[in-house]
């Protein structure tokens, strides 16, 4: 990797006021993402939580360069995602549920391939995709080609492969989606683990369990804005409801009738 790159000290995403519209056939001008601020801190994981919807991978796309913003700031280690999108990718590592493999690569060709493009190369690739198989218990799968993977070694090689350039941010956006109990379970574990590293995690999820087990903090997403936010604490107490399922439910619900009220105003 490129040493003159600026490191800031701590990982941070910082978003501001983030709008994001989409021009759609049907339904014309849709709103997906509006007006949403957050911060998540390095050692820290925070959950995304929303229903169907809600803009969570429209807000997650954009930290990853992938889509421009209509509106507003999002920043990744200090690097603005939309001016220095370059620099952004090498902050930031993107696991959705859809990741691709290639079929004809095998899982350690697949996560060098990346490395490779991320500037890497020689001994110190192969020494990195080494520790980052043992720690995912990937080494017995080393030679299995993309196209005879399960679902959760697919996941895992998609995991590999964003973490190859060792990105101080990471971003999961549903990433345990149709992935069974045991490879979901070794993606919360794998979550877990780089939080212990001093990673920054975006954890986006619509399973209440995942943000109980995981996040430090959480934002409750709705039609493209935040609900609610803090410590799953702060929130119960704010609400008093320590039920997180039933907090969700009923922030969802007060929005939904505001958004009403006002549509009969
Ligand atoms: N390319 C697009 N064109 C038009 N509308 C879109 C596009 N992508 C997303 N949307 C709309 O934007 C809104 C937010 O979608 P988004 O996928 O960001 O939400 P989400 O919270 O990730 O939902 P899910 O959990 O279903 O993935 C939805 O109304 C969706 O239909």
């Amino acid at each position: 990797m490129d040493d003159d790159t600026p490191q800031p000290a701590t990982a941070k995403v910082v978003v501001r006021g983030l709008v994001k519209e989409y021009d759609d056939f049907q339904r014309g001008k849709v709103r997906a993402v509006d007006g949403l601020s957050f911060e998540a801190h390095a050692g820290e994981i925070m959950g995304l939580l929303g229903p169907n919807g809600a803009g969570k991978t429209t807000a997650l796309r954009i930290l990853a360069t992938l889509l421009h913003p209509t509106d507003g700031v999002a920043l990744v280690n200090g690097f603005d995602c939309q001016q220095q999108s370059e620099l952004v990718r090498r902050q930031i590592g993107f696991i959705s549920a859809n990741t691709a493999v290639y079929d004809r690569m095998t899982a350690w060709e697949f996560v060098e391939y990346f490395g490779k493009l991320h500037g890497l190369g020689g001994v110190e690739l192969s020494e990195r995709i080494d520790t980052l198989f043992d720690h995912l218990e990937m080494q017995p799968m080393r030679d299995t080609l993309g196209a005879k993977m399960s679902t959760g070694m697919k996941q895992r090689a998609s995991i590999a492969r964003a973490l190859i350039h060792d990105p101080p941010v990471l971003i999961f956006d549903e990433a345990t989606n149709g992935l069974d109990v045991l490879a979901a379970r070794a993606v919360l574990d794998t979550v877990s683990h780089l939080r212990e590293q001093g990673k920054c995690l975006i954890f986006s999820t619509h399973i209440m369990r995942e943000v109980e087990r995981l996040c430090d903090s959480v934002a409750v997403m709705h039609r493209g804005r935040i609900l609610a936010q803090g410590t799953i604490e702060e929130l119960s107490d704010l609400h008093h409801q320590n039920d997180l399922e039933e907090l969700f439910f009923q922030l969802i619900r007060d929005a939904d009738a505001a958004a009403q009220e006002a549509l009969d105003a």
